[in-house]
């Protein structure tokens, strides 16, 4: 049995009493476990703690660099963005995060928002509930425009494993598939230019990292090399988008509709340009499209796979 000192800082972001975390006990003598952990408390939970699992609490270089215990930060996400990565390399804390668990979950969300706003989900269920087709003279009512998915094209910005999963999907909906190039990565056949993408197609769909270069990456201009109609679909994060930029694009009518689960800050306390009521052809949804409780359980079981590796002298997932 190792003695080792793990702090789990916001297991209530995993967890909703539905998961058996027996594999996190296995892999570490003692766990310090708390629901979520405000930036004030994250550095007095680190202390003494040798393994931290973190899904969204911030570890940046100062706090690293003060957490002079720790030497794994296992990232119980995909997304890496809240923690220093540089700063970890440099000090020497290795990083792991979890890779392919939300698959399944992140596709059929970006299939939901696809369809919801394909066939204008929302508003006819608000219709029904309003009471206007009860009220209508003929058995169906055919206010918002209904789209096909079949024989039009998609945008895939990122592919990786869930933009490759997306793609297969895509297909079985008669969707031509497009995919964005890597900019400064090696060119391949088949892939565009973002610039040269962006207008041919009728959905676009995000699954790139947020890094120093994705950050912005979907801005104004993006936006307005956009058709008018087209869709914009965000499972990654939101800083990549520029939402100021999306919500006018939306009300002025250049762009058909967003299906966004990702936003710049979250929660988004302080509010968000792509929470204002106006805003047409809009879905928002909680960045749930990885929580299934399928997903979840695999992400449990591999953060603690990726502790048993470590403890090992294995890489596993390492990204630092
Ligand atoms: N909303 C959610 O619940 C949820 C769930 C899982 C993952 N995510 C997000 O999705 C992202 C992707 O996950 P993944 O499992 O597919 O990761 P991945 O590492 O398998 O794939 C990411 C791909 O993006 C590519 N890429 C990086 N920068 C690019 C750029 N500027 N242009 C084009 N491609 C670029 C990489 O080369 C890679 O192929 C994660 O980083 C995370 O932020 C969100
Ligand atoms: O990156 C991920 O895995 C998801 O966004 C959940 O945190």
């Amino acid at each position: 049995m190792t003695t080792l000192n793990g702090v789990l800082l916001d297991l209530a972001t995993i967890d909703q009493g539905d998961l058996d975390l027996s594999s996190l006990d296995r892999v570490c003598g003692h766990w310090q476990r708390h629901a979520y952990t405000e930036p004030v408390d994250t550095l007095e939970r680190l202390s003494h703690a040798q393994i931290a699992v973190t899904n969204k609490v911030a570890l940046d270089r100062q706090t690293l660099t003060a957490a002079n215990e720790l030497r794994l930060v296992c990232v119980a996400a995909t997304g890496t963005n809240n923690v220093d990565l540089e700063a970890a390399r440099e000090l020497g804390i290795a990083v792991a995060n979890v890779a392919r668990y939300a698959t399944p979950a992140v596709v059929q969300h970006v299939f939901a928002l696809i369809l919801a706003l394909t066939t204008r989900l929302p508003e006819y269920q608000r219709a029904v509930s309003s009471g206007a087709w009860q009220r209508h003279d003929r058995f169906c009512l055919m206010d918002y425009p209904i789209r096909e998915l079949a024989g039009r094209t998609l945008g895939i910005v990122g592919f990786g494993e869930l933009g490759q999963a997306v793609a297969r999907v895509a297909e079985a909906f008669g969707l031509q598939v497009l995919i964005a190039q890597r900019p400064g990565g090696p060119s391949r056949e088949g892939r565009l230019p973002l610039e040269a993408l962006l207008p041919q197609v009728d959905v676009l769909t995000l699954h790139c990292p947020l890094t120093d270069t994705t950050r912005g990456l979907i801005g104004a201009r993006e936006l307005d090399l956009m058709r008018r109609d087209a869709l914009l679909i965000n499972t990654a994060r939101g800083g990549i988008v520029d939402e100021q930029a999306l919500a006018e694009a939306l009300r002025r009518g250049t762009l058909g509709g967003a299906g966004i689960d990702v936003l710049s800050t979250e929660p988004p306390r302080g509010g968000n340009p792509l929470l204002a009521p106006d805003i047409p052809n809009l879905i928002v949804t909680p960045h749930i499209a990885w929580a299934s409780r399928e997903a979840r359980q695999r992400m449990v079981d591999e953060v603690a796979a990726n502790i048993e590796a470590f403890l090992a002298g294995k890489d596993r997932n390492r990204v630092a």
